[in-house]
């Protein structure tokens, strides 16, 4: 017999105990579904750490030569990888990133937000209003004038996420009371930002819209008790986040069962001083490439500059922002935040003139 006879021959063998593995495969696969089928009617979790620690150091202790132990342990793991997501599917859930809800592989449909009188996901939406609730007089002036513009939706803070710990908090439930009061005269419906988990049942009560600001876009906990409520939330991209972890964050209020969720773009932290920070405008359309989650773009803090926000909101909706976010105070030198980049109220009507 020729060597290569030789070769031959043995591959046939290769491919008899290929053809019986994968039939034991199959097997392992169905009994596996069988196993996912009981986990969910007792409301077991799929992954079982111990099981698998345990199997994987009865599989080593084996007699497994030629194979070394390294190479037993990552085959193994790569089948009850696959089982995982076998498991999953059959629950509905997902742990494969090729079908996470947030892409459009899962959804069809390009997902609409409704938020009071507006609709995100359709023509732009513009959310004004000031960086901060600080009383109500300063309110009424910026819901006035933004309703005598036809506008639907105001912003301000209430719970402020600082750099220091010395500078305006924000006046908690207090600025829910103001905004969701003028929200209610000027018929505008009403988005704050929330910061810990601890508050979103009670600001529940006054907004709209919830906000999870950039600081918060891994507060794991704050995401998944938004993800608990059904109401819309306006999620912005972390400081120096990926896409792909935008995109993961977005799945946990998704995965709570909560579908209203709208993307922001704010900028990220680059070495770039001449702006706040470095809007990623390609963003926008990469993320409308890979999900069905509208998208806007904060142009007050991507910039920090007043005086390329007229190019940088065009530039934003020329690129398919589905609408565009943007601070307005009636005296913005004594602003108790963001003093610098907030428009004054004739800068506002410029602006929205120009844009809207
Ligand atoms: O034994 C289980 O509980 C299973 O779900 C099966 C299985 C496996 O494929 O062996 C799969 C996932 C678990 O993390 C542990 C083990």
């Amino acid at each position: 017999m020729t060597q290569i006879q030789n070769i031959q021959q043995l591959r046939q063998q290769v491919d008899y105990i290929d053809d019986e593995l994968l039939q034991l495969l199959k097997k392992r696969g169905n009994i596996v579904q069988q196993i996912a089928q009981i986990k969910q009617k007792e409301k077991l979790p799929i992954q079982d750490i111990e099981r698998e620690q345990q199997k994987l150091t009865k599989l080593v202790n084996q007699h497994i030569e030629p194979y070394s132990k390294e190479q037993i342990v990552s085959l193994y793991r790569l089948i009850l990888n696959q089982s995982i997501d076998l498991q999953n599917s059959i629950n509905g859930a997902s742990s494969d990133t090729n079908s996470l809800k947030v892409y459009r592989t899962h959804s069809q449909h390009n997902t609409k937000v409704r938020v009071g009188d507006v609709v995100f996901g359709e023509e732009p939406v513009y959310i004004f209003g000031p960086c901060a609730v600080e009383d109500e007089q300063q309110m009424d002036t910026v819901a006035n004038v933004m309703s005598q513009k036809g506008l639907k939706i105001i912003r301000g803070g209430a719970y402020k996420p600082r750099t220091s710990p010395y500078d305006f908090q924000g006046l908690g439930v207090r600025g829910l009371e103001i905004l969701k009061s003028v929200g209610e005269k000027y018929n505008l419906a009403t988005i704050s930002e929330v910061v810990d988990a601890s508050q979103v049942e009670v600001a529940a009560n006054y907004l709209d819209m919830f906000q999870v600001g950039a600081r918060n876009m891994q507060n794991f906990q704050l995401l998944k008790a938004i993800g608990r409520t059904n109401k819309p939330v306006l999620l912005k991209r972390g400081l120096s986040a990926t896409v792909d972890e935008f995109l993961h964050a977005a799945e946990y209020i998704l995965n709570e069962g909560n579908p209203n969720v709208v993307l922001c773009e704010r900028g990220i932290r680059t070495y770039e001083r001449a702006t706040r920070n470095t809007l990623d405008i390609s963003s926008v359309p990469i993320i409308k490439r890979l999900s069905h989650l509208p998208i806007i773009v904060d142009i007050t803090h991507s910039t920090g500059r007043k005086d390329i926000m007229q190019e940088i909101a065009k530039a934003s909706i020329a690129v398919g922002s589905h609408g565009l976010m943007c601070e307005v105070h009636p005296n913005p030198p004594i602003a108790l935040s963001d003093k610098n980049q907030q428009l004054n109220i004739d800068e506002f009507k410029s602006l929205y003139d120009v844009i809207c």
